[in-house]
């Protein structure tokens, strides 16, 4: 790694010092100036990533803590950029991912958040809840598990006849399959009967809807720090509604931050936020088999259960800004990430 020096907190001032390795070996820490070293910390985010994360808040407070954010330029060779201790980046074309593994290749000391072909794990509906499905957390007060889903993808008027081979029982929300940060990868629907499923456009996956009493809890997993939040979600089905409904049904975005239900008055039975034990369990269990380290899951409670939870989506680099606290909880990651580096580094290993 490029840092050669020891990270230390001024845990009132929230500043951050990094000492080279040559002046902590000659001088004591608390005598005579410090030299100030920067981690420095590329980005590669979308103009709306950056308006949504690049909050004032967080550029302020990583400038006190001696972090250098800067935006990398995609229209110049990478390798003239720099030099980066970290690189961040939601960027899903295929070209930016061959840049930066060719650039992985020649700078490994490098942190790149997260390796491109993880990611991509994330960006097909499908490939994204499969590691879920293996997840044994039942010890962990909960069960965890997926909806039952079908990927389609092709020939709409297949679909009436597919679904009911696979014996999925409507209403099915309908997904587009591929996941790529534009709006269209998430308009969704909602489908009461077999005959409309002829109208739906694949390539998608149809999931199984989940009553959960309209309140969807969101896991934020930056490193190891796990927050959870509550959004309100869509509202349960009901036989009358099944009975009632025909068609399909475009739903908006309903898990945006002007639906928190952090602050409602809601039934217990439905608020009550998942075991911490399970959120640590499951959020180390993915960050692991996901190979992740930024990421979050949008999970349910099953309505009528105490502990029937169902993952229904999980997005890399989500809306971290939308966080309460994600500027402290972003910076101290960042931070902890070159500590570790620099023992590992001391360490020889
Ligand atoms: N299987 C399901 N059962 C019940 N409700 C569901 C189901 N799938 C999705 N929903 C509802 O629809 C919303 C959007 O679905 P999902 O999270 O899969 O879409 P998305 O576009 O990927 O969302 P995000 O903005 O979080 O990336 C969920 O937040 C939830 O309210
Ligand atoms: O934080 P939650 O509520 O989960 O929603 C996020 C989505 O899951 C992300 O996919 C969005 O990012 P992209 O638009 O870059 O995919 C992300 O966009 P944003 O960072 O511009 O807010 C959010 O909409
Ligand atoms: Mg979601
Ligand atoms: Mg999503």
């Amino acid at each position: 790694m490029r840092l050669h020096g020891e990270v230390s907190f001024d845990e009132d001032e929230e500043e951050v010092v990094m000492v080279p390795a040559a002046a902590l070996s000659s001088s004591p820490l608390n005598g005579g100036a410090v030299p100030v070293t920067r981690l420095v910390v590329g980005y590669a985010l979308t103009k709306k990533k950056v308006k949504s994360f690049l909050q004032p808040k967080l550029l302020l407070l990583a400038r006190k803590k001696g972090i250098n954010l800067v935006a990398i330029d995609d229209t110049r060779p990478l390798a003239e950029q720099g030099p980066f201790d970290v690189i961040l980046h939601k960027i899903t074309s295929k070209e930016w991912q061959q840049v930066l593994e060719d650039y992985h290749e020649e700078h490994p000391e490098v942190t790149v958040l997260d390796p491109p072909n993880a990611i991509n794990h994330l960006n097909n509906r499908q490939s994204m809840l499969a590691e879920v499905s293996d997840l044994n957390l039942s010890s962990f007060y909960g069960e965890v598990c997926t909806p039952r889903q079908l990927v389609i993808m092709r020939d709409p008027s297949s679909i009436p006849t597919a679904v009911a081979m696979a014996g999925l029982t409507l209403p099915l929300v309908a997904k587009p399959l591929v996941v790529d940060g534009t709006s269209k990868s998430h308009e969704l629907s909602l489908a009461y009967d077999e005959a409309s499923l002829s109208m739906l456009d694949p390539p998608l996956v149809l999931q199984e809807f989940v009553n959960h009493g309209g309140i969807l809890f969101k896991v934020y997993i930056i490193g190891e720090t796990i927050q959870v939040v509550r959004r309100f979600s869509l509202p349960d089905v009901n036989t009358y509604d099944l009975l009632n409904n025909v068609g399909v049904y475009r739903f908006p975005r309903v898990s945006c931050a002007a639906a928190s239900a952090d602050h409602a008055d809601l039934d217990p039975h439905i608020s009550e936020l998942p075991p911490r034990p399970l959120l640590e369990k499951l959020g180390k269990e993915l960050r692991g088999r996901l190979g992740l380290r930024l990421f979050n899951i949008d999970m349910i409670r099953e309505l009528g259960t105490k502990d029937r939870y169902y993952i229904i989506d999980i997005n890399y680099f989500p809306g971290f800004g939308k966080m309460p606290g994600y500027e402290h909880i972003f910076t101290d990651f960042l931070l902890n990430l070159a500590q570790s580096k620099y023992k590992k580094c001391l360490s020889g290993g």
